[in-house]
């Protein structure tokens, strides 16, 4: 537990921060950015940084002038890059008192729960010994992730896990513009957001050249960390107080507010990791009882099922061809048809989905 002010802080930094316009890492980027961590954990922030740049900082190491093109070559440059950037990392902060730890993730980490739980309880434990986690998704042994994925995701759904107070995403640029700065001279900064608008969406354009997702990926990051309660800024940090300025409120960039309360770590695991093994579809009696009076689903209320899903798995819940949301369903496929059919006469002691159980669709 965090005392009074002092906040929890992921940190997500991309290679356009970090890394040299030629490849290789750029040391100089790197030495203020750890002066900036080391001040948020000098006045007792808890911070997890989420580092990208493996890559980025490999390629040149590998023999090659740009950066790759092709999967397998992206992913032997992460594998040389990512023990470059934590050995400058594990000095950098040496130099500041503190000890990191390098944490490797993919997609399919969250998606299985034993992992998802290890991989908590092991950050857990690394801030309440005050180490600094670093962590990437695992390039080398990845696929998706490297091809369509992109770390500022990676940073949300950390933040989600850790139960963060706060999603800061450092890049080149400070904050979203209502179009790309790089192309448009007379753009204009958004300095907040409450709301993340289909404009806002659409203003945020691709990459530059380091990077991967641009800013359209910053603002899907951010809606996600919002839907699970958790607040973002997106900027730089050019100055060892700048993480300072953005943990108070004051960093020059954008604010997205963090939507309700953090989600609970276990219907976080059902709306955005959990597989989807079938589906449910109700009347519209038993959707106002889920969605309005936050009720739990009956069997009264199932009109069909779809899927072969055991009890205990994830399924999805229709109304019509409108989803509603996700939840645990406590019997298989097979049992609910059985109900559902009014020649076999099954009855059901418990409900279908307990509201504990279930989350709406943001
Ligand atoms: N509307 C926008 N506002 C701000 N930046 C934008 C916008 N559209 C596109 N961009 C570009 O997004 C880039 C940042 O994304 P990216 O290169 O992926 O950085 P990182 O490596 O930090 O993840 C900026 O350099 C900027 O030019
Ligand atoms: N995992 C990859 C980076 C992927 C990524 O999202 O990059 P960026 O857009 O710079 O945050 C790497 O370390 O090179």
């Amino acid at each position: 537990m965090q005392s009074e002010g002092k906040k929890r802080i992921v940190v997500k930094v991309g290679s356009s921060s970090l890394a040299s316009p030629h490849g290789g890492c750029d040391f100089a980027k790197m030495k203020l950015l750890v002066e900036a961590l080391s001040l948020l954990k000098n006045e007792g922030h808890e911070v997890l940084l989420v580092s990208s740049g493996a890559v980025a900082s490999g390629y040149t190491l590998l023999g090659y002038q740009q950066r790759p093109r092709t999967l397998v070559a992206k992913q032997a440059a992460a594998a040389i890059g990512q023990s470059v950037l934590m050995q400058s990392y594990a000095s950098l902060f040496a130099e500041h008192h503190y000890n990191v730890a390098q944490i490797l993730l993919t997609r399919s980490d969250f998606s299985d729960k034993e992992r998802y739980h290890h991989a908590f309880e092991t950050i857990s434990l690394l801030l309440s010994r005050g180490i600094v986690p670093i962590i990437n998704e695992n390039d080398p042994v990845s696929v998706a992730e490297l091809t369509f994925g992109d770390n500022d995701m990676l940073g949300a759904l950390v933040s989600g896990l850790v139960h963060a107070d706060l999603y800061t995403i450092i890049t080149d640029t400070d904050g979203l513009y209502d179009k790309d700065p790089r192309k448009h001279k007379d753009a204009v900064r958004i300095p907040y957001l409450a709301e993340i608008t289909a404009e806002a969406e659409a203003a945020a354009g691709d990459a530059g050249s380091l990077g991967t997702g641009g800013m359209r990926s910053k603002i899907i990051a951010a809606k996600t960390a919002q839907n699970l309660g958790i607040s973002t800024f997106i900027g730089r940090a050019t100055r060892p107080d700048s993480l300072l300025e953005i943990a108070a409120g004051r960093g020059e960039g954008t604010y997205v507010s963090g939507k309700n309360e953090n989600l609970p770590t276990r219907k976080q695991w059902i709306a955005l990791h959990s597989p989807v093994k079938g589906q449910i579809f109700i009347d519209e009696g038993a959707a106002h009882a889920l969605t309005r009076d936050r009720r739990s689903l009956l069997i009264g209320g199932v009109r069909d099922v779809a899927g072969d899903f055991q009890p205990g798995e994830v399924v999805e819940v229709f109304c019509g061809s409108q989803p509603l949301g996700r939840g645990v369903s406590r019997y298989g496929a097979e049992v609910l048809r059985l109900a559902l059919s009014p020649q076999q006469g099954v009855r059901l002691e418990n409900e279908v989905i307990h509201r504990d159980q279930w989350v709406l669709v943001p």
